[in-house]
């Protein structure tokens, strides 16, 4: 569903990561790790195609992926239900009961969500994924902000509604998901400055 080949990626205009690859089947997830400041941002945002890579490919048929930030992405001013009518619209897709319910926010359905809590807006955030139904989805520490009781709703909709129905994931984490997934490091991908050749200053600050 998605193959990363010999990838360089940059980001401040300098090489951050360089031959990376990686095949990632429908039904599996790849986990990412490295120490911070590795380059897992810059990867999955460079995989995403939000930013052109240096050198390699990057294969997945057009429009199958989603990337999800740390970052919520929710809209404060509207409700919950109206957030994730918005995406629905966007991705021309539609909004059932599910959502909420992977999320354990149906009962928040009518809160403005400037007003939900961190962990709660997160939540808002994640279920996003169950609306848009991509089915590659690039996740950028998913589970910030989230308590053990969230982090477990999280596992089970990536496990049980998206992997098990033939979706895939690359999850950037520093944290255990209790799902048992491969791993790669990317600490042996490190760029050296050998890897700038042809990096030229870009937008991504
Ligand atoms: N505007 C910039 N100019 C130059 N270098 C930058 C800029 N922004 C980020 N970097 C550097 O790029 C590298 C990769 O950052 P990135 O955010 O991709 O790492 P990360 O592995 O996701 O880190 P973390 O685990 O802390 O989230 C870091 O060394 C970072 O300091």
């Amino acid at each position: 569903m998605l193959t990363v080949r010999d990838l360089t990626c940059t980001r401040g205009g300098a090489a951050v990561l360089a031959g990376v690859g990686f095949t990632v089947n429908a039904g599996e997830a790849l986990v990412l790790r490295g120490p911070n400041g590795i380059g897992k941002t810059t990867l999955l945002r460079t995989i995403a195609g939000l930013q052109p890579a240096l050198k390699g490919e990057v294969l997945a048929a057009p429009e199958t992926t989603a990337y999800a930030s740390h970052a919520d992405g929710v809209k404060d001013a509207l409700t919950v239900r109206e957030n994730l009518s918005f995406w629905a619209e966007v991705h021309g897709s539609t909004l059932d009961d599910a959502a909420f319910d992977h999320f354990d926010i149906a009962d928040l359905k009518d809160r403005i969500a400037g007003t939900l809590s961190a962990g709660q807006k997160r939540r808002l955030g994640l279920a996003r994924l169950a609306v848009v139904k991509r089915p590659v989805l690039l996740l950028d520490e998913p589970t910030v902000s989230l308590d053990g009781f969230s982090v477990k709703l999280f596992a089970k909709f990536l496990r049980d509604h998206h992997l098990a129905k033939g979706g895939a994931a690359v999850i950037a984490t520093h944290i255990d998901l209790g799902l048992d997934l491969p791993e790669l490091d990317l600490t042996p991908f490190k760029a050296t400055e050998a890897d700038n050749d042809g990096a030229s200053d870009e937008a991504f600050l």
